[in-house]
């Protein structure tokens, strides 16, 4: 198994060469990533909040700088393993910078096997027995890497760990426990939070009922 060899210089970099939270969130700030309305997530809970990470595909520079920001923390907890994939669609851009930045190959799931070629649900080329990173964009309820590890694990593969930009801080890290896989994220929703309070789009008192209200279940 190979260990995490990558990068860690960036032009995006504080000091000590590492991506910040707060620089992260301007520029996420700044590709207008985050909505205040009413919205819908794939879990069918309402949400005062929506954060769509699927714009920065749209700037290489802000989507290598969240790639490098995963991959710093990726290589501070010295994670070891041989295949990166995103879980799709928003994450696969990432999972290929992922990759690209580790030196570390990438596979890719498909939300629905193809019904003619080989038919095959996991893409790419792999050795039974390896270890598999999954990369996300924002993760909700962890339900999609649960699936996505689901498929992978039975390709006879192993996943530990995963990791996203961005956790909304609903319960993933404890639901994806069940299925022992472990879940780090760079940003949090408090950080966004706070750093909407910051440009003044939101007060402290809204904070708290967003907060509340993605503490409720659902
Ligand atoms: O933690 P969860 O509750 O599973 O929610 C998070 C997932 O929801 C979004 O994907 P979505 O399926 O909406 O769309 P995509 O195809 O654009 O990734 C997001 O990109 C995550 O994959």
């Amino acid at each position: 198994m190979a260990a995490c060899n990558g990068d860690s210089s960036s032009q995006n970099a504080n000091n000590n060469g590492n991506v910040t939270e707060s620089q992260l969130f301007d520029e996420l700030y700044d590709m207008q990533c985050f909505r205040i309305g009413e919205f819908y997530l794939k879990s069918g809970q309402m949400t005062p909040i929506y954060i769509d990470l699927r714009r920065i595909m749209s700037s290489p520079k802000v989507l290598r700088m969240a790639a490098q920001a995963m991959c710093e923390k990726v290589l501070a907890l010295q994670l070891k393993f041989d295949y990166v994939v995103g879980v799709p669609y928003a994450a696969l851009p990432l999972a290929t910078l992922v990759s690209d930045i580790l030196q570390i190959p990438m596979l890719m799931k498909r939300k629905e096997a193809k019904s003619y070629g080989t038919k095959q649900l996991i893409e790419g080329v792999w050795s039974e027995g390896g270890t598999v990173l999954l990369v996300e964009d924002v993760v909700t309820t962890g339900e999609s890497i649960r699936e996505t590890a689901e498929a992978i694990r039975k390709e006879n593969l192993l996943v530990t760990d995963s990791i996203a930009v961005l956790d909304r801080q609903q319960g993933a890290t404890d639901n994806l426990k069940i299925d022992q896989i472990n879940f780090l994220s760079f940003l949090t929703m408090e950080k966004i939070l706070d750093g909407l309070i910051g440009k003044n789009v939101i007060t402290e008192q809204r904070k708290h009922e967003i907060i509340e209200h993605l503490a409720k279940p659902f």
